[in-house]
């Protein structure tokens, strides 16, 4: 048998990024009287000014970074991540000297030299998510140049299809439509006072009202509160069958999490992870027994590479990994894994009442759940199966 000898792919030729504003992966970037942006609690609103709209603080302030990989042979693999102009001055300025010349299939040592040579000065954030976009782009030119889907490569899948719950306004519209659960953001933390915490409840009962005794409410509190409040909004929320209370305190208080899991209900599930990175980050989460379920992005955690990393950590614990909505990203992944049974899915539309790609308008071809789930034969293009939208206006600042 002749011996085939082991060249690797087509090497990478130009890494590029790019950022462009309006939705797509920087989801909070959208217009007038979006549910997303509508008095929803977060750590700022102790400041009355930014307590209306997350927009007035600067949630939408970065903007999308496209990350496009060019290998030799013409191929080209993409990924969108938030992150922006800052972030595309990382990828060009830094990071792109671990990839230009290299075969794409050494994405461990090029994770590895893009998370140790920002060490100093990155971590978590802003950088990993300029690495996360990197990585995703990466995975994206593997399963192109090998034409192979993202889950193929990840070992497969272990089911037949997704389901999804629904994030947004209206769980009852959500039950309609098929999906398993309805995620609320929460409008009032600490600052909005007892009467606050009283329209909390009042809204959770209503939906609860509508959506009768059996469908998934939880509510996402976007690191808004501290511990007291959260454990007296899971306290009273108990009575209307609160399945989990989301990411109620600040990312860095391990200890707080600590406690609330403590405190909360038996049978209630405490969630966190969208603003954690990197396997430490999520070991700490669970040696601190922080959580019920982790809830990483995979365009912020680090990328697919390090969740992988992260998923099996969580295996070994006996937790699942309910990867935050990151659309085709998180899809590819969560279909290959036993300890990821559901997966998210942000409901865009302003109103929350159809159905939108999550990454519109970014994104071509981007696969939508239909009647809450999402076949696995509708991810099997190469790579994540998208295509970057070329109509839109991006700009490369950093262009070398
Ligand atoms: C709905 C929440 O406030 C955030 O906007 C959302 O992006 C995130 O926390 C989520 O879990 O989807
Ligand atoms: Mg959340």
């Amino acid at each position: 048998m002749v011996r085939m000898e082991y060249t690797g792919l087509p090497r990478i030729k130009h890494v590029r990024a790019f950022t462009v504003r309006g939705g797509g992966a920087d989801y909070h970037d959208q217009g007038e009287g979006h549910w997303i942006d509508d008095h929803i609690a977060t750590p700022m609103a102790r400041y009355p000014e930014y307590r209306q709209s997350r927009q007035s603080f600067g949630i939408n302030a970065l903007g999308t970074l496209v990350v496009e990989i060019e290998a030799e042979d013409g191929t080209i693999g993409f990924a969108v991540t938030t992150g922006g102009e800052p972030a595309c001055f990382l990828v060009e300025r830094h990071l792109a000297r671990f990839l230009e010349g290299r075969n794409p299939a050494e994405y461990e040592k090029i994770w590895d030299q893009m998370y140790f040579s920002t060490q100093y000065y990155g971590r978590k954030g802003l950088v990993v998510n300029a690495i996360s976009g990197v990585d995703l782009a990466l995975w994206d030119l593997l399963g192109k140049l090998r034409g192979e889907p993202v889950h193929a490569l990840l070992g497969g899948a272990v089911r037949d299809e997704l389901q999804f719950y629904a994030t947004g306004s209206r769980p009852d519209l959500a039950k309609d439509m098929g999906f398993i659960g309805g995620k609320m953001p929460l409008h009032h933390g600490p600052a909005g006072g007892i009467e606050g915490l009283r329209k909390n409840i009042a809204e959770l009962a209503t939906m609860r009202e509508r959506v009768g005794p059996d469908f998934w409410l939880m509510l996402d509190c976007w690191m808004a509160l501290d511990v007291d409040y959260a454990t007296r909004l899971a306290l009273a929320a108990n009575e209307h069958g609160l399945k989990w209370i989301e990411e109620a305190i600040s990312p860095d208080d391990y200890w707080g999490y600590a406690a609330l899991k403590r405190n909360v209900p038996r049978g209630m599930l405490v969630t966190t992870g969208e603003h954690e990175a990197t396997r430490w980050g999520f070991r700490m989460l669970l040696e601190m027994d922080c959580c019920d379920i982790l809830q990483p992005d995979v365009g912020w955690c680090g990328g697919m590479t390090e969740l992988l990393k992260i998923s099996a950590l969580a295996d070994a614990h006996g937790k699942l990994v309910v990867p935050h909505g990151s659309s085709v990203y998180s899809y590819h992944f969560v279909i290959t894994r036993h300890n990821s049974p559901f997966a998210e899915f942000l409901m865009m539309h302003p109103a929350s009442s159809e159905v939108v790609p999550m990454f519109h308008p970014q994104l071509i071809g981007e696969p939508v759940p239909v009647n809450g789930r999402l076949r696995a034969s509708a991810l099997d293009k190469p790579g994540f199966g998208v295509e970057l939208n070329r109509d839109l206006p991006m700009h490369r600042p950093y262009a070398r």
